[in-house]
């Protein structure tokens, strides 16, 4: 890759640390973060390495896949990219019985969202408890105990400092307070890299992420500051870029050829989006690109699920044939396990009592609620999980219930659901009953998501094996979490080509040649009547990350009715 370092950026090349790089979308701060790094190599003893601290597993193999551009096969195993949660559960494993003379143990996921469901009072107060008096760790209480035990002891604090001498923290402006103490501490021994765009905080729920941290990073290190805010290196031509940043500032839109804002009527939805798809590709081919890629983006999981159905299936605009698309979907595999296991629960039916079956499958709909307050924490998640899990309490009692898909739940349950022995329309017929009460549509999409596991061959001949043994599914979620589990890893190395749908936020750190952004008539919307002015800031940043993904072209669709102009 031939890369053009401008005065500023040599200037935090050259600069010893510690060094703040801020700049928006595609200035090359992660380019930048890199080659900082590989300057930094020959320094190093054998043995050390630098680490480079993200978020998720999504942004470490996101900087993998950069650190192959940049850097040579001997450099790269220099490197340790790192998730907080990895690095500070290394750290908590190797030492962790310092902090409460006992062995610390994780409790993953899966058991938390258990015990919490068994659990009345404050959680977060009691993983705390979990924490110092059991050495008992969910995922998020590593950071602290990391920090801690940094910070505590002299030796760790040393060793860790003899091992990585350079930490460079990515995306920094979104850590949140145990992270950034964990930081606090490995700084006072170790060399740091700050990269941070604040327009581009977009996981503002996290009430743990704080606005200010940049300026409590400022206090506390004086790094040097180096502002790339000037530097476009994704999209050069600059349209792109303009246009971003005037949808961020709400200031009037330019004028570019290289984003444009067509929009559909209701009926029109699926058509125009499937021809927005189709011409992106045939413009970017007569660009020269021989094989662009595109993303398409939306602000919701279910737009997503709804558009990879749309692209799916052959559609007609203006007169014209439109095949469909081959396609990948980045999505919430957490997401979609909890939804199969739901379905499967219900393939369990006629081994159970009424009051047994019914409430297992609520239980199931509370564990998808839980999966989906973890991927994404609301209020509103945290409440429809209580309310199923009371429902499943109120099943297993035989009581009446309040929910509208409990009710209607337990009305099929009741009826009782026979399957037939083909498990891909009993597995069919399963979910439309989830489906029945209306307000479980998330929850059903997210179980069509299944053939991305690329594990339905396998739940299918799991099931047959089942129903051949006894005529009925029997244990039915234990094999399908088997296959879930198999599909997963898979899932996780894939490397999206050629077109590929995801939300907006996981698209954070990654680039396109062309962008689709979708805004639903009904789900999706960029923005709503009732936001508060901090909303409509914080969808201002999402839509900026959305289209700066973008190199070469970036199509908006839009409502023809109803939709809230993109500035005032
Ligand atoms: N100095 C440079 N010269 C040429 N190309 C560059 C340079 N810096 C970065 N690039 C290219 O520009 C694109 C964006 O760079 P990079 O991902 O480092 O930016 P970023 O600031 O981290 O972006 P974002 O904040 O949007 O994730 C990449 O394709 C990268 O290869």
């Amino acid at each position: 890759m031939e890369v053009q370092l401008s005065k500023i950026a040599q200037g935090a090349l050259n600069y010893d640390c510690p060094v703040l790089v801020l700049g928006g979308p595609g200035s090359g701060k992660t380019t930048l973060s890199l080659l900082k790094a590989q300057a930094m190599l020959p320094d190093l003893k054998p043995g050390q390495e630098v680490l480079f601290l993200s978020f998720s597993r999504a942004a470490v193999r996101q900087v993998e896949i950069r650190c192959r551009d940049i850097l040579r096969s001997d450099e790269r195993q220099q490197i340790a990219v790192r998730t907080y949660h990895a690095f500070a559960m290394e750290i908590l494993r190797t030492h962790g019985k310092l902090l409460t003379g006992r062995s610390p143990r994780i409790i993953y996921p899966g058991q938390e969202n258990l015990a919490k469901a068994a659990f009345e009072g404050d959680w977060e107060s009691e993983t705390e408890r979990l924490a110092h008096e059991e050495g008992r760790y969910v995922f998020s209480q590593f950071a602290a105990a990391a920090a801690q035990l940094v910070a505590g002891s002299t030796s760790i604090g040393s060793l860790l400092a003899n091992k990585y001498p350079v930490v460079i923290l990515d995306e920094f402006q979104d850590t949140d307070d145990s992270q950034w103490n964990l930081v606090k501490a490995l700084s006072t021994r170790s060399k740091t890299v700050f990269m941070a765009d604040p327009d581009q905080r977009i996981f503002d729920y996290d009430s743990r992420v704080d606005p200010e941290r940049l300026n409590h990073l400022r206090a506390h290190l004086h790094p040097a500051e180096f502002d790339l805010s000037g530097e476009n290196h994704r999209s050069p031509g600059g349209g792109i870029l303009r246009y971003a940043d005037a949808v961020l500032a709400n200031r009037p839109l330019p004028d570019t050829q290289d984003v444009t804002t067509r929009s559909y009527w209701p009926n029109g939805f699926d058509s125009t989006v499937h021809a927005g798809v189709v011409w992106m590709f045939s413009s970017l081919r007569k660009k020269g690109i021989t094989h662009p890629s595109v993303v398409v983006l939306a602000r919701t999981n279910s737009l997503v699920g709804k558009l990879s159905s749309i692209l799916s299936n052959e559609h007609s605009f203006n007169g014209r044939t439109l095949n469909p698309v081959d396609h990948d979907v980045l999505w919430d595999a957490d997401l979609t396990a909890a939804a199969a296991l739901a379905v499967a629960s219900i393939l369990e039916w006629p081994s159970h009592s009424p009051e047994v079956a019914l409430g297992q499958t609520l239980d199931c709909i509370a564990d998808y609620f839980e999966a989906k307050n973890a991927t994404n924490a609301s209020k509103s998640a945290r409440q429809t999980t209580e309310r199923y899990r009371i429902a499943a309490e109120r099943a297993r009692k035989g009581e009446s219930q309040r929910l509208t898909s409990a009710r209607a739940l337990g009305a099929a349950c009741e009826r009782s659901f026979i399957p037939q022995g083909d498990p891909s329309s009993d597995w069919r017929s399963a979910r439309d009953l989830l489906g029945t009460g209306n307000d479980l549509a998330d929850l059903v999409t997210n179980a069509k998501f299944v053939r991305l596991f690329r594990a339905t061959d396998e739940i299918g001949s799991r099931l047959a094996e089942a129903w051949d043994l006894d005529g009925s599914y029997g244990n039915a979620i234990t094999p399908v979490r088997r296959a879930l589990e198999a599909g997963r890893l898979q899932s996780d190395q894939r490397n999206p080509q050629g077109c590929v749908l995801m939300t907006i936020h996981k698209a954070k750190g990654k680039e396109f040649d062309g962008v689709l952004l979708v805004e639903g008539q009904y789900q999706g919307s960029f923005f709503r009547e009732t936001d508060t002015s901090a909303q409509r800031t914080s969808a201002r940043r999402l839509l900026r990350v959305g289209i700066t993904r973008a190199r070469h072209q970036v199509v908006i669709l839009r409502p023809q009715q109803g939709a809230i102009p993109l500035v005032d």
